[in-house]
């Protein structure tokens, strides 16, 4: 899309909530124009850091919907039926309905719109924020490559976005979606273990989120299989090769293939409700 359209585009979110600031913010890192974007949720508890991007918020979703072509929802899972069935008689042929919720089948979400609607299923990540974020979406049965193009055009300055089949939506949120709290926890522990040695907490947790940053930065941009990486740091009989032979002792790799797992399958079951 060409970014005049970019900046045209009435945007919509419905629910205010962490995700959908996480969105908006790299939209507006984009062509996207704050005057074309609104927000609803029922209280106003996460509306002032819309309002202070410029962005206009209220409490009708009907309003967001009836002002906006492209309308993310952004609500909890157990959400998405009730507001779908609130929003549907105002859903027209113009739209685009995005959904983020994890585990929500596009399947559902189609049939609380009315027939034919233009539906696309969205697994974002947090880090959408700073404009590092992966995102994968899967079209709807009456979403075409041009809706798919749109949306991919509008999210690019949210980080990585990729299109896949809707298989892939619950196993990327277990590697992505939820992924990003699994290095969260990797980076508190990495920090905890150098408070344990003595240095003091505000260091340490500087240089664990500095090391985090690091690894994927240079992960991301040699291309290089994270294998041959781990082994370039790693010296004969050096310090490196001590602490990974404790973290496999502390079955690391098994835990964290059986964490991306569980939120997997945690999405699919989500999806059954
Ligand atoms: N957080 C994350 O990292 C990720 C989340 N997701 C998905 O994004 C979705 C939202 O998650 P998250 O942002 O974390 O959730 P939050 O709890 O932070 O936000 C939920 C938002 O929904 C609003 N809301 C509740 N009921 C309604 C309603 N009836 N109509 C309109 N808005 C409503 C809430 O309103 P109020 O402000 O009044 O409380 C709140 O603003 C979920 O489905 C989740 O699966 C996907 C990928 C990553
Ligand atoms: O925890 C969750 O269910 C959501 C989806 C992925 C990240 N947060």
């Amino acid at each position: 899309m060409d970014p005049e359209m970019d900046s045209q585009l009435k945007i919509g979110f419905i629910g205010a909530g962490n995700m959908a600031f996480g969105i908006a913010k790299g939209i507006l890192s984009g062509n996207a124009l704050p005057a074309n974007i609104k927000v609803s949720a029922p209280s106003s508890r996460n509306l002032g850091r819309f309002q202070e991007l410029g962005v206009a918020v209220t409490h009708s979703n009907e309003e967001v919907v009836s002002g906006s072509d492209l309308v993310f929802v952004a609500v909890k899972p157990h959400l998405v039926a009730p507001v779908l069935t609130e929003i549907s008689e105002h859903v027209t042929e113009r739209h685009i309905i995005v959904s983020v919720a994890a585990g929500v089948t596009l399947a559902t979400v189609e049939e609380l719109l009315p027939e034919n609607s233009v539906a696309i299923r969205l697994m974002p990540n947090l880090p959408c924020l700073v404009q590092e974020g992966a995102l994968l979406f899967a079209r709807g049965s009456h979403a075409k490559q041009e809706d798919g193009a749109l949306l991919r055009s509008l999210l690019h300055r949210c980080g990585l976005v990729e299109e896949g089949p809707e298989a892939w939506i619950d196993i990327h949120t277990g590697l992505s979606g939820s992924g990003v709290a699994f290095v969260y926890l990797f980076a508190e522990a990495l920090a905890e273990g150098a408070v344990k040695m003595g240095m003091p907490s505000a260091l340490a947790h500087s240089i664990a989120s500095q090391t985090v940053l690091g690894a994927g930065k240079l992960l991301r941009e040699s291309g290089k299989h994270p294998a041959q990486l781990r082994s370039e740091v790693c010296t004969p009989g050096g310090t490196t090769i001590y602490g990974l032979h404790t973290l496999e002792q502390g079955g690391l790799r098994a835990a964290t293939m059986s964490a991306v797992e569980s939120a997997t399958e945690r999405a699919r079951e989500l999806g059954r409700k």
